[in-house]
C-alpha cells in the first residue's frame, strides 16, 4: 500500500525494550507477581489487563475533554503501556503493530474504505 512500505526496524525503540521486559514478566518465564505489576497483572488472567484498557482509555478521553496536555501524555502512555501487555500476552510483539501502520502509511481512511465497500 504504501509506495516504500519497508517495515521500518524498530528494535532499538523503548517499546520494543519494554515489549522484552515484559515477556519475562510471563508465568511461562517465572514472572513474579509479588515483585511485578505486569506478572501480578498476568496471574490476573487476560480479562485484568483488558479492564485496564477501558478503563485507561476511559481517563484519556477525560484528560483529552479538559484539555489537559500534560495529563493526555501520561494517560495514553498508561493507554499505550497496557496495549504492550495484552500484545505480550496474546504473542504478539509491537513490531507487527508498527509494520500494520507502515503498510497503511500514505493511504487515505477514506480510499481504504471506498475499496473496502467495492470488493467486501
Ligand atoms: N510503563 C510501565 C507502566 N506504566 C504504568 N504502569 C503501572 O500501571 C498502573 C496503572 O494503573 P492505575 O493508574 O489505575 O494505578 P493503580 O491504582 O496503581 O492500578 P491498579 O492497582 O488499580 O491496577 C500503575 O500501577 C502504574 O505504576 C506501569 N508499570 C510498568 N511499566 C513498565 O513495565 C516494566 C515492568 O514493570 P514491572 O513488571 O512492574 O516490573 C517497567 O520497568 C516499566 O518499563
Amino acid at each position: 500500500m504504501n509506495k516504500d512500505n519497508a517495515t521500518p526496524d524498530v528494535s532499538e525503540w523503548v517499546i520494543s525494550r519494554i515489549a522484552d521486559l515484559l515477556e519475562t514478566r510471563l508465568p511461562s518465564r517465572g514472572g513474579d507477581p509479588a515483585v511485578s505489576y505486569v506478572a501480578k497483572l498476568f496471574s490476573k488472567g487476560p480479562d485484568a489487563a483488558l479492564k485496564k484498557i477501558g478503563e485507561e482509555a476511559t481517563e484519556l478521553v477525560m484528560a483529552a475533554k479538559d484539555g489537559q496536555p500534560e495529563r493526555i501524555v501520561s494517560e495514553m502512555a498508561d493507554l499505550w503501556f497496557h496495549c504492550l501487555v495484552v500484545l505480550t500476552e496474546n504473542g504478539l510483539r509491537p513490531e507487527q503493530v508498527v509494520a500494520e501502520l507502515a503498510r497503511r502509511e500514505g493511504v487515505s481512511g477514506l480510499q481504504e474504505k471506498a475499496s473496502r465497500l467495492k470488493n467486501p
